[in-house]
């Protein structure tokens, strides 16, 4: 008869990242970095965050930053997951008016105001929906599509993580007080280790709104780390890629 062998030799030397409010320790076999919603829609002008009037001139520094974190953690063995937010092209998993997304979401708003728009924000298949052309996943990784902010609700994602024995989560993207911190706060519920980069990460609305989720990240939720930080913990060098600061 055959049996099942479902756990895996690990080498569980743990990294020591600088972060507050301490330092964090994590085996980065049992670690994934996290790219929340890097696409056209949140990270590029004339993308849907722009048309409603969200600020996103200061995106190319963190994508730059992203790229440097993926790259640092992909060569230390810590798997790389893609989440990728929005819907079908006619709509139906955005939900109707039952739904509190209908009334809530800002690129379903936009396009209620401006008909024009209609069928162009965050369909599935569209350029907006689309990551930044800087970012391109690799065979190894994960990409998630995600119909919510949090990118454990309605996916797969706990259960990938759990079989992986993943435990840490390393988040980069946009928005750091929307999607990034719901999934990490989710993340939280579930038992991971949350952990955010803040200059691989970015707001939806007023540099403030940065500031307010990095707060209940490092009090409430999880550690707040940095690329620079990151690369150091690896043993590797960050200074040809990093690109600018936050907060
Ligand atoms: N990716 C995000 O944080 N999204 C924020 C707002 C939205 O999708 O409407």
């Amino acid at each position: 008869m055959n049996t099942v062998n479902c756990t895996t030799t690990r080498h569980l030397n743990n990294v020591v990242l600088t972060a507050e409010p301490e330092a964090i320790a994590f085996p980065p076999e049992q670690t994934a970095l996290i790219v929340v919603d890097m696409q056209n829609a949140y990270a590029t002008p004339g993308g849907y965050l722009d048309l409603a009037g969200f600020d996103v001139s200061a995106t190319r520094p963190v994508i730059a930053n992203i790229k440097t974190a993926v790259a640092a953690a992909r060569q230390a063995g810590i798997k790389i997951i893609w989440l990728q937010n929005g819907w079908d092209d006619q709509y139906a998993e955005a939900g109707d008016a039952g739904s509190p997304n209908f009334h809530k979401s800002n690129a379903l708003k936009t396009m209620r105001r401006q008909p024009e728009l209609q069928g162009r924000l965050l369909a599935k298949g569209g350029w907006d929906y689309a990551l930044v052309d800087e970012l391109v996943p690799q065979p190894e990784d994960i990409l998630i599509p995600k119909i919510r902010y949090s990118g454990f609700y309605n996916t797969p994602l706990d259960s990938m993580l759990r079989s992986r024995g993943i435990r840490h989560l390393i988040f980069t993207g946009i928005a750091t007080n929307v999607c990034v911190e719901s999934t990490l706060r989710d993340g939280f519920f579930l038992e991971y280790f949350g952990i955010v980069l803040k200059d691989a990460t970015y707001q939806a609305g007023p540099p403030s709104a940065h500031d307010a989720a990095l707060f209940n990240i490092r009090t409430f939720f999880g550690w707040v780390s940095d690329v620079s930080s990151l690369c150091s913990a690896l043993g590797q060098t960050s200074a040809a890629g990093l690109t600018g600061t936050a907060a």
